[in-house]
């Protein structure tokens, strides 16, 4: 594909996706019919979707309209392209502009410019206080990429070698003494003979600080109650030897954790809610809960343009159910550490506060939060000890 036919075809999802289909479906209901796309063009289109989503407002507002192709006129504007030579029709490339189409360089409504969702930009300016704007310019570019180095099997100079010796650079990064951030080929990591013998995995700098965070020393029964993918089950085990038990409410959401934990060399039990029941109480409980996604919406920009109140108002109450039935599973004495990716104080420490309010024997031990001005997602933990 030439590069304004990858433009187009970007063009064509935006508009599927601001029609309500999700983004994921939409790129993959293409890439399945698009047998002329290889795998370069596949992540190029990709690339260029997630960016004009990451930057939907002001894009907008630049192009002057909210089709998907007004989008990608302000956007490509944004970032200095030569609309001319993009805009011409040949080679499936878009139609040449026409007279009204121009992007415009008058300035634009401030919350436009910083890509902040309208409907919750009264929960985030009061969430993140002076940190509003830079927080919000900061999400509307790409995230870095993480690797986090299974330090029980490897240090972390050694783990940058083995990478660098099939070209993917990388630099050790200050949110975790396990994270590395890398700085060239980052595609190719999942190829690398050091992701395939379980040395390094892929998972968010703040991430892994939330884990390293975690009171487990002393632990010897870890429950890991909404798992899903277990990045951050695998996370503990790799940082202290315990028994770790997984479970997600959508056990689907945990398919991938067994080969996972296999490349670690790790032993993860997996349960269902059932199974839970009959297990004794645990002395960590993590429950990284559903949530707005706030805090990462770098890398999962879609969230951003579906936020809205009544979806805030729904993973509100789901969160204090999660967190109502994890405190079941834990031990006199244990703790009972909660986790977002959201950027939201209704999210995180008002949640808290009320979970503490309704449940007898529980108290804040420490709370702790990382915004993407410390270059990884949003974070929030609140450790709860109980009595
Ligand atoms: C933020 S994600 C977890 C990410 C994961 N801990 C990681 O580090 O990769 C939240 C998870 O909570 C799960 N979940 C949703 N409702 C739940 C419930 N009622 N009980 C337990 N888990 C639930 C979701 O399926 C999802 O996998």
């Amino acid at each position: 594909m030439t590069p304004a036919a990858r433009v187009q075809t970007a063009i064509e999802c935006l508009d599927r996706i601001a029609a309500g289909d999700p983004a994921e479906r939409v790129l993959t209901r293409w890439a399945r019919g698009a047998r002329h796309a290889g795998s370069k063009d596949r992540a190029a289109v990709r690339d260029l979707v997630f960016d004009v989503l990451r930057r939907w407002w002001s894009s907008a507002a630049r192009g002057d309209g909210e089709t998907g192709r007004a989008r990608m006129v302000g956007y490509l504007h944004d970032t200095g392209a030569d609309l001319g030579a993009v805009f011409t029709g040949a080679g499936y490339g878009p139609a040449p502009l026409e007279a009204g189409e121009r992007p415009t360089d008058a300035p634009i409504p401030e919350l436009a410019s910083f890509d902040c969702p309208p409907a919750l930009a009264d929960e985030l300016k009061s969430s993140l206080g002076p940190d509003f704007a830079a927080v919000m310019q900061a999400l509307r570019d790409r995230a870095p990429v993480f690797l986090r180095v299974n330090l029980s099997r490897i240090s972390r100079e050694s783990a940058r070698a083995a990478l660098g010796a099939e070209d993917i650079e990388t630099l050790d990064d200050d949110l975790s003494p396990s994270a590395l951030r890398v700085t060239k080929n980052a595609r190719r990591v999942h190829l690398s003979k050091a992701f395939r013998d379980g040395l390094v995995d892929l998972q968010d700098g703040a991430s892994q600080a939330l884990v390293d965070a975690l009171p487990l020393a002393g632990t010897t029964r870890v429950l890991d109650y909404c798992a899903g993918g277990g990045g951050k089950t695998l996370a503990m085990a790799d940082r202290h030897r315990a028994r770790y038990v997984a479970h997600d409410g959508l056990p689907g959401r945990m398919a991938d954790l067994p080969e996972r934990a296999r490349r670690a060399g790790q032993s993860i039990e997996l349960v269902d809610t059932r199974e839970l029941s009959s297990q004794p109480p645990f002395d960590l409980v993590l429950v990284d809960a559903p949530c707005t996604g706030s805090g990462a919406w770098r890398r999962s920009p879609e969230g951003k343009i579906r936020a809205g109140r009544s979806m805030l108002d729904n993973v509100l109450s789901l969160q204090a159910g999660i967190l109502r039935d994890a405190a079941h599973h834990v031990a006199p004495g244990g703790t009972l550490a909660y986790a977002t990716c959201s950027l939201l104080d209704e999210e995180n420490i008002r949640q808290a506060e009320e979970f503490l309010l309704n449940a007898v024997g529980y108290k804040i031990d420490f709370t702790q939060t990382w915004t993407p001005l410390q270059g990884g997602d949003g974070f929030f933990l609140a450790v709860l000890t109980r009595r």
